[in-house]
């Protein structure tokens, strides 16, 4: 467990390109444990770019590097010597389109789990539950947990997503824009469950919808062209920001 004044995450002169393409340039950022910080600013500034920092997600592909420092509880996320596995069990991650597998509502959590962890049958049985309840999904698949993942809705979809990367149990949840393909309902829900996350993970949450990140985060950083303008509690950058490009954006006037 971090001590209380560590942050979870600390980003520290981070820059990153792709190729030739700079997408990142000297971003320092922490991310406070067990709170939400939201990620936000235009498109293209490099918002998802950063999330995929924090797992390291940008790895699997050549040409893209990261320079600077990342740590999560202190410890180094970019050396080479970083077990990626483990380090994706602790920062689970949500993609904006649901990634669901062609398997079953049940096989989809479960098969992340067995990613990281040995369970038994039952042991797997109550965590898939346990995890369907958290995501806001329980009662609307309970009795059919054996259906293809397909056959639910978008929004049930994503929900079923948020499941499975709650079900192994995360320290920090990437969300990048987790509601924008869904109904105000599903939008809703999944909001409730973010606030329901605090005390618990740490979120980091790219949105574009400015009123769910005053509605869900603690803290906010505000991006553009790939530079950090501006970071504060959501408060402050919501009703007080002190950039005039922070001040533009948030009211609507570009972006
Ligand atoms: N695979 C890639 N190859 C080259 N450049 C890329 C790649 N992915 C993103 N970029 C560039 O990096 C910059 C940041 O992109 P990123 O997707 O992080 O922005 P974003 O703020 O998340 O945008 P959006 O809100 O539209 O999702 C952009 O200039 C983009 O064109």
């Amino acid at each position: 467990m971090p001590e209380k004044s560590q942050p979870k995450v600390a980003i520290r002169d981070l820059g990153f390109r792709y190729g030739a393409t700079v997408a990142l340039k000297c971003i320092t950022l922490d991310l406070p444990a067990h709170q939400v910080t939201a990620l936000i600013g235009p498109s293209g500034c490099g918002k998802s770019t950063l999330l995929r920092v924090f797992n390291r997600l940008y790895d699997m592909y050549p040409g893209q590097v990261a320079t600077g420092a990342a740590t999560l509880d202190g410890i180094d996320i970019l050396g080479p010597e970083v077990d990626l596995r483990r380090l994706r069990s602790r920062v689970g991650m949500v993609f904006q389109e649901a990634t669901t597998f062609p398997m079953s509502i049940q096989a989809n959590i479960a098969f992340g789990i067995a990613l990281h962890e040995r369970l038994t049958r039952a042991e797997t049985a109550l965590r898939v539950e346990q995890a369907l309840t958290r995501a806001a999904l329980w009662g609307e698949v309970k009795d059919r947990l054996a259906e293809p993942a397909a056959r639910l809705s978008g929004g049930q979809q994503q929900r079923l997503c948020i499941a499975r990367a709650l079900a192994v149990k995360p320290e920090v949840l990437l969300l990048d824009e987790p509601t924008s393909a869904l109904d105000p309902r599903s939008m809703a829900l999944i909001e409730e469950l973010i606030i329901s996350l605090k005390g618990h993970v740490t979120v980091a949450l790219v949105t574009h919808n400015l009123a769910q990140a005053a509605r869900c985060s603690d803290k906010a950083a505000f991006l553009y062209l790939g530079e950090m303008v501006e970071c504060g509690t959501a408060a402050q950058i919501f009703t007080s920001p002190r950039h005039k490009q922070t001040q533009r954006y948030i009211t609507g006037r570009f972006g």
